[in-house]
């Protein structure tokens, strides 16, 4: 089958977005991947699909798929790519658009000066909800939030991480370091991703508090690895850094794909995400039946 994409990034998160608002293309998980391979297919951290509105309220629908073919409840970096590509695409007149998500609505805005704004939606932080099985394990109090200890790896080289695991509505795990450009992200990365207390995965967040508003990140995602930039790894680190007291309710984030902004007023209130989205290139592929 012969499809057209575009190719988007935003802060080097980059993903193929798919237009399906004339009909469904019936993609599989083998040709999900097929298209996020760099080699083989067009390449991406994640594949979007814009599909149409499933009903009152709501203007569009979004569906996100990892690189490793399986679909997620949330991107923070695609839902301003999804922005940007609706107006570009004249899919809508509008500035601003509600948009359904496995997780729920968000509501993306386009920027006057090209930057895009996302309501992300409040934090989750029940366990169960993340999910996070916690049977056994004792929390640590830190400032009236907890963080919790993740054994890794085996016994020859085994760790003990200090983890705060809330939801974006996809799951994250975000601990401390003391500099990303030498935090251990390519070993504890998969083991974190792994962990057997993680029933559906999660994304590995390793953050380096530089002051109050600026932080430095990096993340290895469930489904894709490290990447350049994670948005919802990016609230989920600015939230746990709030929470513990460590973060104002307004802080950049940097990433090594670009500037991310986050501002959280606390318990109840929504995340904001600000950040780039860009649109890199047009295509036409030809994606084979897979299994
Ligand atoms: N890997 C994530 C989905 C993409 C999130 C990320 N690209 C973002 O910008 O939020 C997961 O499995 O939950």
């Amino acid at each position: 089958m012969r499809i057209r994409f575009t190719k988007m990034q935003g802060a080097g998160n980059d993903f193929v977005v798919l237009d399906e608002t004339r009909g469904p293309l019936g993609l599989g998980p083998a040709q999900y991947r097929f298209l996020a391979d760099r080699h083989f297919g067009v390449g991406a951290d994640q594949i979007l699909s814009v599909r149409p509105s499933p009903g009152e309220g709501v203007d569009f629908q979004y569906v996100i798929h990892n690189a490793d073919g399986g679909e997620v409840e949330q991107c923070g970096n695609g839902a301003r790519c999804f922005m940007r590509f609706v107006h570009e695409h004249g899919l809508t007149p509008k500035r601003t658009v509600r948009v359904q998500t496995l997780s729920g609505v968000i509501e993306p805005r386009m920027g006057a000066d090209g930057r895009v704004t996302v309501d992300m939606g409040a934090p989750i932080f029940e366990p169960a909800r993340v999910p996070f099985d916690t049977a056994g394990l004792t929390p640590l109090h830190e400032n009236g939030w907890h963080k919790w200890h993740l054994a890794l790896g085996t016994h020859a080289d085994s760790a003990i991480v200090s983890v705060a695991v809330l939801s974006m509505g996809n799951p994250h795990a975000v601990q401390l370091v003391d500099d990303v450009d030498t935090a251990p992200v390519a070993k504890q990365g998969p083991l974190i991703e792994h962990h057997p207390r993680f029933p559906q995965r999660v994304n590995a967040g390793f953050m380096q508090v530089v002051d109050r508003s600026h932080v430095r990140l990096r993340v290895f995602e469930r489904g894709a690895g490290e990447t350049l930039a994670c948005g919802t790894g990016a609230c989920a680190a600015v939230v746990a850094g709030i929470r513990l007291g460590l973060l104002e309710s307004r802080v950049d984030v940097e990433t090594r794909g670009g500037l991310l902004t986050i501002e959280w007023a606390g318990d109840g209130a929504p995340v904001l995400m600000t950040g780039p989205a860009v649109t890199v290139f047009e295509g036409d592929i030809e994606v084979p039946d897979l299994p």
